[in-house]
């Protein structure tokens, strides 16, 4: 077992490993630790270690190191753990694998797996990207986009809630043309999702599982501040997927084009429109309580 550990959060997660390791070495494993020094870094130790043949590498981070990790391994055998560091850890929450250091570790001591079913995005300039939870375009990725990393080690999750609030008076919302097996529709925003969750325990799309084939997508047809607002809002009370405006469909091929419209995947920033969002080419194993 590989642990591929992003330290960039400091201290506190440091100490959240130790905590998991701790409790692996108890039981007579002994992983490998190595700490990413760079964005990307994640995507080439667990693509190496996946052709040196070892079994399990397990992403210590949030759902961005997760992506990583999980790029690195695609299309080997090699199959992907999760230690939740992150500051939201969707992919976690969403699977049932617990925060706490110890519990976690005990799943991966385990090993228990699943099958995965990651989506890729594609963009003009060949560039592949691999996600895991999902790919959102328009006012979330412009959150993302703009997020300053000081203000999210400073405050966690609440950085993302300033942020909205400061993007939502500037935001342009022009307008996301989104193609979902061939049916084209236009929109202010659009989330392409494997998951039910989003930011946190929040729902968005209810009935999605990264562990099932194909995406739901959903749809933001209401543009501007006040639509914001009311999105921003329905979303902790559980409300999004029935406000007016939204609509969640389900495709296995969404092509997603609009004029200088950031996109997010996974929570990390992830370029701009115009963007190809297919299956990746092979599920992938995850460990699983
Ligand atoms: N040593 C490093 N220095 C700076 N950035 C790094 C380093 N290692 C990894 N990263 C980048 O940090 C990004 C965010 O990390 P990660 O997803 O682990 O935490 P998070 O953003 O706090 O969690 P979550 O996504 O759950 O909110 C990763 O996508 C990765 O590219």
């Amino acid at each position: 077992m590989l642990i591929v550990f992003n330290p960039a959060a400091g201290a506190r997660r440091r100490r959240r490993l130790f905590a998991a390791l701790d409790l692996i070495r108890g039981i007579g494993q002994r992983p490998e630790v190595a700490e990413t020094s760079h964005r990307g870094h994640a995507t080439e130790l667990a693509r190496q270690a996946a052709e040196e043949g070892v079994r399990v590498v397990v992403a210590a981070g949030g759902d961005g190191t997760i992506a990583e990790v999980a790029a690195g391994l695609a299309g080997s055998d090699t199959a992907l753990g999760v230690l939740p560091l992150g500051t939201a850890n969707v992919l976690a929450l969403e699977l049932g694998i617990p925060r706490a250091p110890a519990q976690a570790a005990a799943v991966l001591a385990m090993g228990r797996t699943a099958l995965l079913h990651p989506g890729i995005a594609q963009y003009p300039d060949g560039q592949e990207l691999l996600f895991v939870q999902m790919l959102g375009a328009g006012f979330d990725a412009a959150v993302v986009h703009h997020l300053p990393g000081g203000l999210k080690r400073a405050i966690g999750k609440g950085a993302y809630v300033l942020q909205t609030m400061r993007e939502m008076p500037r935001y342009r919302f022009a307008p996301i043309r989104v193609s979902i097996d061939g049916r084209v529709e236009d929109v202010a925003s659009v989330i392409v999702t494997k998951g039910r969750l989003y930011a946190g325990r929040f729902l968005l799309a209810p009935g999605a599982d990264p562990r099932a084939e194909g995406f739901h997508v959903a749809l933001f047809r209401e543009a501007g501040m006040l639509a914001a607002m009311r999105y921003g809002a329905a979303l902790p009370l559980g409300l999004l997927p029935r406000m007016r405006g939204v609509e969640i469909l389900r495709g296995g091929s969404v092509q997603l084009r609009g004029e200088a419209i950031p996109a997010q995947a996974d929570g990390d920033a992830a370029g701009f429109l115009p963007s190809a969002i297919a299956p990746a080419p092979r599920p992938m194993r995850i460990v699983l309580p």
